[in-house]
């Protein structure tokens, strides 16, 4: 288990001797003020941060803020015991941190403190690990409802798999999916994205080097296959691993050792290969830039995750999820989905799948200036308007006059407003409203 511990002090200063004491058993960052910790927090996750507000020298609320952004760590203080007598510094530890320690400090029950708080991190990573599994695999069509079955089969093998789908359909979710549901779940998922990774450099960063295997090698390194012992390594775009490298993979998938560079001992590795491409390696092998052997190897579990479009009963969820999920970010009184743009929605291709609904929807619920959002706010054409052509005149007009009145209801105006805005009385709003079947807006409460 990683035993980071990140350190925020006041101005930069050597810790005193008990702090130093209370935390040589870890693996510690220290910083001082809260700039510097915001940097250090967006290069890198700490489990556990220390909070040392002795000589704090930047406003509370700047710290109730900082905690804010940042209230994934479990967060332990220390600070001299006059400062609990201030109800907004009671009010902030109590909010932010899982303890607190006054001084003078015991060394070893601060010690205590952040081996416990290590400990909650890692529980509540194992529950937000699962849950993303299980919960944003989401929708219910029949495609994804089998998708979920047979990563439950190949979960329980240790064969290799190879998934399938197009660019933003969810293989790493997948991936994720099956390492959690594995008897490899307690050990790591290291994903690595093949395309990524400068061809010079695929060799030393997939299986390691050896001390003094080229110019400024150091110390050696560990590559990322070893690095994937007693878990599951993901090899993303599988099909841009080069040539020459597909032969270390095959030996790897084959004889369970690597050999780092400069090496010439082989190191025994149980990693679970889990790969994924967007182009049919078939193909390739066809082209010959994938070898046959690794790609019979691979090919003994495979899995296709359905292009969205192939799946449309669940956009809607999928854009309520999204929405909802980010009810922070979202401009303020934007409730959710106009009839229409639902429709449009459904009817769209999604060609990035639900890598595109992600961020259509994202987009959509900041920019949105009504209370519902609107095709438009997707940048997704209106439903129907593409069909205009060819339609009989009556037939065109009645299609009109329904997006007109439907998308002024939509924007959650009163019946004045909308009957002011569409230019005609509130009798005739009435009585084209229900003509069309269409309901009355749900008021906001401002309006
Ligand atoms: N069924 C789903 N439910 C919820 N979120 C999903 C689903 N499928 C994909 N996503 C989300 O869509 C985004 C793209 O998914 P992911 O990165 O797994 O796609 P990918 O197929 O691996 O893409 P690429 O081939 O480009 O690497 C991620 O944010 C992922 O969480």
């Amino acid at each position: 288990m990683s035993r980071q511990v990140l350190c925020i002090t006041g101005p930069p200063h050597a810790l005193p001797g008990p702090l130093h004491d209370a935390i040589a058993g870890f693996d510690v960052c220290h910083v001082a003020g809260l700039a510097a910790a915001d940097t250090a927090l967006q290069g890198q996750h700490f489990p556990v941060g220390l909070l040392v507000l002795d000589d704090w020298q930047e406003p509370l609320v700047e710290l109730d803020h900082f905690l804010r952004r940042h209230s994934r760590p479990r967060w332990v203080a220390v600070f001299r015991p006059q400062a609990l007598q201030e109800a907004p510094f009671r009010q902030l530890v109590h909010d932010h941190c899982v303890d607190f320690h006054t001084w003078p400090l015991d060394p070893g029950r601060l010690s205590h403190t952040l081996g416990h708080a290590l400990g909650l991190a890692a529980l509540g990573q194992r529950a937000e690990a699962a849950d993303a599994c299980a919960m944003r695999l989401t929708g219910n069509s029949p495609a994804i409802t089998l998708l979920r079955q047979q990563i439950m089969k190949v979960a329980g093998a240790d064969a290799p798999v190879l998934i399938w789908g197009e660019s933003g359909t969810g293989k790493e979710l997948v991936a994720r999916a099956i390492h959690e549901h594995s008897g490899r779940a307690d050990g790591p998922f290291v994903p690595i994205n093949c395309g990524a990774i400068p061809a010079s450099l695929v060799q030393s960063v997939l299986f390691g080097y050896e001390k003094g295997a080229f110019t400024g090698a150091g110390a050696g390194k560990t590559g990322l296959v070893e690095s994937a012992s007693g878990g599951s390594i993901f090899l993303d775009e599988i099909g841009d691993l080069p040539l020459e490298l597909q032969a270390n993979l095959l030996r790897f998938l084959q004889e369970k050792t690597i050999y780092r560079v400069g090496g010439t001992r082989s190191v025994p590795v149980d990693a679970r290969v889990i790969a994924a491409s967007h182009v049919k390696l078939a193909d390739a092998v066809a082209r010959g830039d994938f070898r046959e052997d690794l790609y019979y190897r691979l090919n003994v579990l495979t899995l296709q995750v359905p292009a969205l479009r192939e799946r449309r009963e669940d956009v809607v969820v999928l854009a309520e999820e999204v929405f909802h999920g980010y009810a922070t970010e979202r401009a303020r009184g934007v409730r959710g989905f106009s009839s229409s743009a639902l429709r449009a929605m459904r009817s769209h291709d999604w060609p990035g799948n639900v890598r595109e609904l992600l961020n259509r929807v994202r987009r959509a619920a900041v920019m949105a200036d009504g209370a519902l959002i609107q095709p438009h706010d997707l940048e997704l054409e209106a439903p129907g308007r593409a069909a205009v052509s060819g339609e009989a005149l009556d037939s065109a007009r009645e299609r009109a006059e329904r997006l007109a009145l439907q998308s002024q209801l939509d924007a959650g105006h009163s019946i004045t407003a909308v009957a002011r805005e569409l230019g005609i009385s509130r009798m005739t709003l009435y009585r084209l409203m229900a003509k069309h079947g269409l309901q009355r807006p749900v008021r906001r409460a401002a309006d």
